[in-house]
């Protein structure tokens, strides 16, 4: 039984279905002793509506690969292409969700008006901005605190406000980097199951950095796995797991384990620095 699925899944040259590609990436940080390579050359494709994770070892790279694709660090080499298009800079089809929502939330603001800002920048007329951010309030479960602050919320709820932000800009890409980092375990589980269920509704493509492997395999829909620095792909995992999961039934299913472990032993090889050559690994059963 395999498990990877390199190429198999984002065919290159599929017209319309690739909505991001990210094609040989590179980035060098300058830093007082010299430079230092961090993403040495990364390739890989999300389709439209697809949910992608990345793990990888602490230090891989993930936050400057988001980084980069976000368009918030300048590239050394390669180049990110979002719906057919190069980026240069902050895309405005993109919307990102970071693991400090208490830094990317603005206090003196209202829930709503946080929800509101990025569409006020979008320039949507006013009575849209509020049809949207309601929208957005009531699919996260917080219909009830659009006129509260957000010190006012828990840390969960912050979050969710900042996934309802994201959800009401419509992206065509969201990314989301280690989101429920800073929640509690009960939360993160309510939180992932929200994210899961916002995906299937609104069809959005996510791109997902944790460093939490069973939370990787139990979002998405392929795991690309990193190696340690400087960063290529060590494997595209793809999670054949039905599509309606929940926190008991999927995490106790034999296939899940499987799936697991085997992303486990990449990142333990990744760790001791093995590369690109790691060996297929094939599960006891097979
Ligand atoms: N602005 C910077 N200048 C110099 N080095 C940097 C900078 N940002 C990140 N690095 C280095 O790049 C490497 C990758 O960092 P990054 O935060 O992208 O990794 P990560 O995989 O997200 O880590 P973690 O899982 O621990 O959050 C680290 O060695 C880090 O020290």
């Amino acid at each position: 039984m395999s498990f990877s699925t390199a190429g198999a899944y984002a065919e290159p040259g599929v017209a319309g279905l690739i909505a991001l590609d990210v094609v040989g990436i590179k980035k060098s940080y300058h830093t007082a002793s010299g430079p230092v390579e961090v993403v040495q050359n990364l390739t890989f494709s999300v389709r439209k509506g697809e949910f992608v994770c990345i793990v990888g070892p602490s230090g891989s790279g993930k936050t400057t690969l988001l980084r980069c694709i976000a368009g918030l660090t300048e590239l050394s080499g390669g180049e990110v292409i979002l719906d057919g298009r190069a980026i240069s800079g902050p895309p405005a089809g993109m919307a990102i969700v970071f693991q400090d929502y208490g830094r990317s939330l603005f206090p003196w603001l209202t829930v709503r008006e946080n929800v509101e800002l990025p569409l006020k920048e979008k320039g949507l007329p006013r009575s849209e901005r509020r049809k949207r951010a309601d929208a957005a309030l009531e699919a996260v479960g917080l219909p009830d605190s659009a006129h509260a602050h957000p010190w006012q919320l828990s840390g969960g709820m912050q979050q969710r406000v900042a996934i309802a932000r994201a959800v009401a800009y419509e992206p065509s890409v969201l990314l989301m980097d280690e989101p429920f980092a800073a929640v509690d375990a009960q939360t993160r589980a309510e939180i992932q199951d929200l994210v899961r269920s916002l995906w299937e509704r609104l069809g959005v493509t996510v791109l997902f950095v944790t460093h939490d492997i069973d939370e990787a395999v139990y979002l998405a829909q392929r795991v690309v796995v990193l190696s340690n620095k400087p960063t290529v792909v060590l494997e595209e995992v793809f999670v054949d797991l039905p599509t309606q999961r929940d926190q008991l039934s999927t995490r106790t299913d034999p296939r899940f384990a499987d799936l697991r472990a085997h992303v486990y032993s990449l990142i333990q090889l990744a760790k001791r620095g093995k590369g690109a050559a790691v060996p297929e690994f094939r599960a006891a059963s097979s």
